[in-house]
C-alpha cells in the first residue's frame, strides 16, 4: 500500500526501509532536508512538506507520523487533521502519553479520520527488521485496512489491534513501565557480581544467562554485546535519563491504587542517577552525625 511517513528520525528512517522492503510506496517527509535525501536514497519519494506529502498520497489516505511526543506530535497531528479527508487514515507511532492520543483521536473522529494511536516496541533494529505494535483506534473494522502495512513490517505475532482509541500508547505505557524494572534488575544483579570476591567475566555471563536460564531474553543479549564492547563498562558514566513512560505507569498506577514498587524505584534510581549530588544525601548525612556522631564526607 501507499504510506505517508512523517518524522524521519532513527525510527521513522528505518520504518521507510522496512516498509518499502515490504512492497509499499512511502512519501517521506522531514523538518530536516538531510533525512528526507537518505529516505529518497532508500527508495522513498520525497516530500517538501506535511501538505506536498499529503497531495502525493492517493485516497483512502495513509500517513504515519514518527515525531517526537507532545508539541511536537499535537502539531502535526492539528495540521493533518486540516489536510486529510474523510476516510484516510492517521497512525501516531511514536511515544505519546494515551491521554494526548485520546485527544488526537477526537479531534480527527469530528472529520472522519480514522485516528490509531500505535506503540512501538523493538527499537532501530525492530523498526527496520521487524517491529512490534500495540494499535488502538476506532473500529477493528477500520484496522482491517491496516493489516497489510502491520503484517509486513512486523515481526511474527509483533502487532495486535488493542481496542478503543487510546489503549494502544496506554499498552507501551506499561510496556515502558515494565521495561525500567526488568533493566533496574539486571543492572543491580550485575553491580552485586561487580562488588563480589569473584572475577565475573561479564561478557560469559551475559552469554551463558541467555541460553536456557530463566533470565534470558533480548536484553540479556544487549547485555552480552555491551560487556564485549566494553568488559566491566568502564567508559559509560553509570547516569540514566528517562523520556516519561516510565512516569506516566506509575502516574496512572497512584491514580488506579495499584502498588507499583518495582517499576517506581526504577524510576527513582534513574533520578538519582542523574545528580550529582543530592540534598536528601546532605539531610541524612547531617541526621546520622547529630545522632550518632557518625562521620560526615564534606565537600572538597
Ligand atoms: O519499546 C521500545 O522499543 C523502547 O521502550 C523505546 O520505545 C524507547 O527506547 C523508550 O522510549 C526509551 O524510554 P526511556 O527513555 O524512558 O528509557
Amino acid at each position: 500500500m501507499q504510506i505517508g511517513m512523517i518524522g524521519l528520525g532513527k525510527m521513522g528512517l528505518n520504518l521507510v526501509k522496512n516498509m518499502i522492503r515490504n512492497g509499499n510506496e512511502v512519501v517521506a517527509f522531514d523538518l530536516n532536508a538531510d533525512n528526507v535525501k537518505l529516505a529518497e536514497e532508500a527508495g522513498a519519494i520525497a516530500a517538501t512538506s506535511n501538505e506536498d506529502l499529503v497531495s502525493k498520497l492517493q485516497a483512502p489516505k495513509t500517513v504515519w507520523i514518527m515525531v517526537p511526543a507532545g508539541k511536537p506530535t499535537d502539531s502535526t497531528v492539528e495540521e493533518l487533521v486540516g489536510l486529510l479527508s474523510e476516510g484516510d487514515y492517521l497512525i501516531d507511532g511514536g511515544n505519546s502519553f494515551y491521554e494526548d492520543s485520546l485527544r488526537h483521536s477526537k479531534i480527527a473522529a469530528e472529520q472522519g479520520i480514522n485516528f490509531f494511536d500505535c506503540g512501538t516496541s523493538g527499537g532501530k533494529d525492530g523498526a527496520l527488521n521487524g517491529g512490534n505494535f500495540m494499535i488502538g483506534g476506532p473500529s477493528k473494522e477500520a484496522f482491517e485496512h491496516l493489516v497489510p502495512l502491520f503484517e509486513g513490517i512486523s515481526e511474527k505475532d509483533g502487532y495486535l489491534y488493542t481496542g478503543e482509541p487510546g489503549s494502544g500508547h496506554y499498552l507501551k505505557m506499561v510496556h515502558n513501565g515494565i521495561e525500567y524494572g526488568m533493566m533496574e534488575a539486571i543492572g543491580e544483579g550485575y553491580d552485586v557480581l561487580h562488588n563480589s570476591q569473584f572475577e565475573y567475566d561479564n561478557e560469559a555471563v551475559a552469554k551463558v544467562w541467555s541460553h536456557g536460564s530463566v533470565i534470558r531474553g533480548w536484553l540479556m543479549e544487549l547485555a552480552e554485546e555491551a560487556f564485549a564492547k566494553d568488559a566491566n563498562l568502564d567508559n559509560i558514566a553509570g547516569v540514566m535519563h528517562s523520556s516519561g513512560e516510565g512516569k506516566w505507569t506509575i502516574q496512572e498506577a497512584l491514580k488506579l491504587g495499584v502498588p507499583v514498587p518495582v517499576i517506581a524505584n526504577s524510576l527513582f534510581v534513574r533520578n538519582y542517577s542523574e545528580a550529582d549530588d543530592t540534598f536528601t544525601g546532605k539531610v541524612v548525612s547531617s541526621l546520622r552525625n547529630g545522632f550518632g556522631g557518625h562521620a560526615m564526607d564534606m565537600k572538597k
